[in-house]
């Protein structure tokens, strides 16, 4: 299939909640991109696709996928997002990272969404099928679709975003904050060397990162940010 009368699709390379992700040839300047098709009545938020591509058009940052090109298709409700095709593999597609590699790859994601924060926007979705790591040790987070400026929907329940990443106030509240960010980090990074998300303890040499940037208390998450890089 050819889309936008550019993009010839290929194998795919992954299913979200909003559709799949294949590799596209880019047949007009002859490379390799990464297209996501959201159609948009599956889509699990409203608008995910137009808030994806505007953050990521705001958004430059090696640690942060690259907006090629945004396809709204009016015909058949499809968006398409023409990305930068990242090399690399999830976190937890492969066996648990040591805490060694954690740490790094921690201090990437970090950089990355202090790039997002920088900008007045929340990432509201990190957790370890959203970064991305490549042979050579790049780190790049991927689906943007929940982004958007901190906010407080109020409303108990009612919460976007994939569990046990949401922090307790999003949960309580629907408080979207840089700070729920960090503790969606934490739980990421604990899933990333312990292969689970039921938190047990953390392991030893990033205990007092994990630990804090799992604070209850948000403002305190910072601190923990700050070992981190
Ligand atoms: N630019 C990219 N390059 C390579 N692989 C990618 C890229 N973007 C996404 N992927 C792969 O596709 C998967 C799904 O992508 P993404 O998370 O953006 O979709 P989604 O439908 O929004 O998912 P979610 O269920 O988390 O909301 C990712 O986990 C990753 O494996």
């Amino acid at each position: 299939m050819l889309v936008a009368g550019r993009y010839r699709l290929g194998a795919l390379l992954g299913t979200g909640r909003s559709g799949q992700v294949r590799i596209g040839r880019d047949e007009h300047v002859v490379r390799e991109v990464a297209v996501k098709e959201v159609p948009r009545i599956l889509a699990p938020y409203p608008g995910a696709s137009a808030r994806e591509a505007g953050a990521l058009t705001r958004i430059r940052h090696q640690g942060v996928v690259e907006l090629v090109d945004f396809v709204p298709d009016p015909v058949t409700g499809r968006d398409w997002l023409v990305l930068e095709l990242v090399a690399g593999r999830t976190l937890g597609a492969d066996p648990p990272l040591t805490e060694r590699e954690a740490l790094d790859v921690g201090g990437q994601v970090l950089a990355a969404l202090r790039a997002v924060h920088e900008l007045g926007l929340v990432h509201g979705d990190v957790k370890p099928a959203n970064v991305l790591r490549g042979p050579d040790g790049r780190v790049v987070l991927v689906d943007f679709g929940l982004t958007s400026a901190p906010r407080r929907t109020g409303s108990p329940g009612v919460v976007a975003g994939s569990y046990p990443y949401l922090a307790p106030e999003i949960i309580r509240d629907g408080v979207y904050s840089p700070e729920s960010d960090l503790y969606a980090l934490g739980m990421t990074l604990y899933a990333a060397v312990t292969g689970s998300h039921h938190y047990d303890g953390p392991p030893p040499v990033l205990r007092p990162i994990i630990e804090g940037l799992l604070r209850p208390c948000p403002q305190q998450r910072r601190e923990a940010g700050a070992m981190l890089g």
